[in-house]
């Protein structure tokens, strides 16, 4: 299909005798906004690496743009996934200014030297900090910012080459609950751009989803245990099943909370007549 971004086909990752991904069968169109949810160790980070082309499946076959991994010069497939990912150890260095932060995503660089922008490439490196409420700090140094902060200019910068694919691991980790909301209250806008890229977020916490999403999938032991339309998918059953424990799921305008679901209440012993 001409929409399809990413397609995974039993993919399986193994290191170390360990199998990280098992068969996972995924697809990616334009315009879906994923979530991927799952425990610590679930393999989610694994699994945004391998649909990043930045790490290819011990068995199974990816193809990215149409392309199949392992058979073309990734360099160019890279350019067109933004990646925030804490995976990746690059940052911008503590003394860069946070526009060319951004700014120095153009030529996949980071910290400025004798690369050439365009007007327009300082006008896009200053819309994508302003869409992301990061206007203000333009002009400080990236390594005075605040996680939250840092989190939103790292957004920013990911969308500079104008990927067709955006993917952020755990971006609301961390973060107080203002600069949580302020941080999903913007992903919800991006994700109403029929403009924007397909996305896909990593979490553990439904809570952390924004409005928005339209499909997710649930990994649990480096498995799938769901995939699909959002609201099929965060149901309290296969939820329960991902994270190992009982859980009742509540949903109110496009966000979700979860707890543990109360026991249900003892049969009473009948007493003979
Ligand atoms: N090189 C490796 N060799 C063996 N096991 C590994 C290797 N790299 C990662 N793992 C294991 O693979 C599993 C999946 O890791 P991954 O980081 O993808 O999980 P995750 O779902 O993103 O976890 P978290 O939510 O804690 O960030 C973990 O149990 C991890 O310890």
């Amino acid at each position: 299909m001409a929409d399809t971004i990413v397609c995974l086909d039993r993919a399986t990752v193994r290191r170390d005798g360990a199998a990280l991904l098992s068969d996972v069968s995924w697809t990616i169109s334009a315009g879906q906004r994923w979530v991927v949810l799952g425990p610590n160790g679930a393999g989610k980070t694994t699994l945004l690496l391998v649909a990043a082309g930045r790490l290819f499946p011990t068995s199974g076959a990816v193809d990215l743009f149409g392309s199949r991994l392992g058979t073309v010069d990734m360099r160019e497939l890279r350019y067109r996934v933004g990646l925030v990912s804490p995976a990746l150890t690059e940052t911008p260095p503590a003394d860069e200014r946070v526009l060319d932060a951004v700014l120095t995503a153009a030529w996949s660089v980071l910290g400025r030297g004798h690369e050439h922008y365009d007007d327009i490439d300082v006008a896009r490196a200053s819309e994508l900090l302003r869409q992301f409420g990061c206007a203000p700090l333009s002009s400080r140094r990236f390594g005075t910012l605040s996680e939250g902060e840092r989190k939103r200019v790292a957004i920013a910068r990911a969308l500079m080459t104008d990927p067709e694919l955006l993917l952020l691991d755990e971006p609301a980790s961390g973060l107080d609950l203002g600069a949580r909301e302020a941080l999903l209250r913007r992903l919800t806008r991006f994700a109403a751009d029929p403009a924007a890229p397909a996305m896909v977020l990593v979490s553990h916490h439904v809570e952390e989803i924004p409005a928005g999403v339209t499909h997710a999938l649930l990994l649990r032991a480096g498995r799938v245990v769901a995939a699909g339309p959002v609201e099929e998918a965060l149901a309290a059953g296969p939820l329960s099943d991902c994270f190992g424990i009982p859980l009742e799921v509540t949903a109110t305008a496009g966000r979700y909370t979860a707890r543990l679901a109360p026991r249900p209440p003892r049969p009473r012993a009948v007493t003979p007549a």
